[in-house]
């Protein structure tokens, strides 16, 4: 059994490549699109969705069957057309090029694969089940989705606003790391879960910081 790396990967205007434009291409184009890729789809056909979306612009559509070549300047890869040959020949030209790869239709002849997904601002869950079963990654998904309230987002928020404001103004290193460290164990979560929290003002930030820089 493969021992999958999770990782998290900034796509932000990097070249993605889906071969194939069905309703398997669509859904691993949800997530690139959302974290700002520079998406490009080679497939005689797209689906609705996908259309509408290279419609605005917002994807690229190369209207042809796949041709070696079509991986130039990707950084990743994803083989998501209906023909197996195909998507084989997609996997073998990523791996001359050193790129990381996935196919869809069968996992063992790429690279990687694709978790379930749940979102809550900055918080992000990925779900594998290592490829055992999909439908199962993807009911565990929205499990978690149930356990996941929206109060994440403004708490994450809220944690990367205060975790700016130390770092840019508390010049020690060890006080710094002090700092970081009680900002993890504040109640804010459940007073957020419970709408009594009240946003901290900048004055409030810095007397917080003041309060706490000691043992
Ligand atoms: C999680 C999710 C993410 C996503 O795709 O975005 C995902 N599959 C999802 C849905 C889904 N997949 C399939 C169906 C049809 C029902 C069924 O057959 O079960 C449905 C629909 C459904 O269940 O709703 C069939 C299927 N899937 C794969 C194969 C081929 C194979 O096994 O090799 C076949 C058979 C194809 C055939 O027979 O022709 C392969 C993979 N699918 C994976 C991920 C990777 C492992 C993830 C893990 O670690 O568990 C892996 C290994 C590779 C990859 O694609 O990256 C997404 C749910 C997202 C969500 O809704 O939250
Ligand atoms: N990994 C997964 O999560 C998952 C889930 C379901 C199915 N699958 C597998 O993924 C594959 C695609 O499924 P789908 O539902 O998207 O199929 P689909 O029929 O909806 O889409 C296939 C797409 O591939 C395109 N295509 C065909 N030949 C091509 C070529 N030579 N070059 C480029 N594009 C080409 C078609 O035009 C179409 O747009 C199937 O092999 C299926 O077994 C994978």
């Amino acid at each position: 059994m493969s021992k999958y790396l999770p990782i998290m990967l900034d796509v932000q205007g990097r070249r993605v490549v889906i071969i194939g434009g069905g309703a398997v291409a669509e859904r691993k184009a949800a997530p690139l699109l959302e974290a700002g890729a520079e998406l490009v789809i080679v497939s005689p056909a797209l689906s609705g969705t996908l259309s509408a979306v290279a419609a605005e612009g917002r994807l690229k559509w190369i209207s042809r069957i796949y041709a070696p070549g079509d991986l130039q300047g990707a950084i990743l890869v994803y083989a998501a057309s209906s023909d197996r040959a195909v998507n084989e020949a997609v996997a073998g030209e990523a791996r001359m090029l050193g790129l990381p790869v996935n196919v869809a239709s069968h996992a063992e002849a790429g690279s990687f694969i694709t978790p379930g997904i749940l979102r809550r601002g900055r918080l992000t869950v990925a779900v594998s089940t290592s490829g055992a079963g999909p439908s199962a990654a993807a009911e565990i998904t929205s499990q978690i989705a149930g356990l996941l309230g929206g109060e994440y987002e403004p708490y994450l928020d809220f944690l990367h606003e205060l975790r700016t404001e130390i770092k840019r103004l508390e010049p020690s290193p060890e006080v710094r790391a002090r700092l970081l460290r009680k900002l993890g164990k504040l109640d804010v979560l459940n007073e957020m879960r419970q709408g009594t929290f009240i946003p901290w003002t900048s004055e409030v930030i810095e007397s917080w910081i003041a309060c706490n820089r000691g043992e």
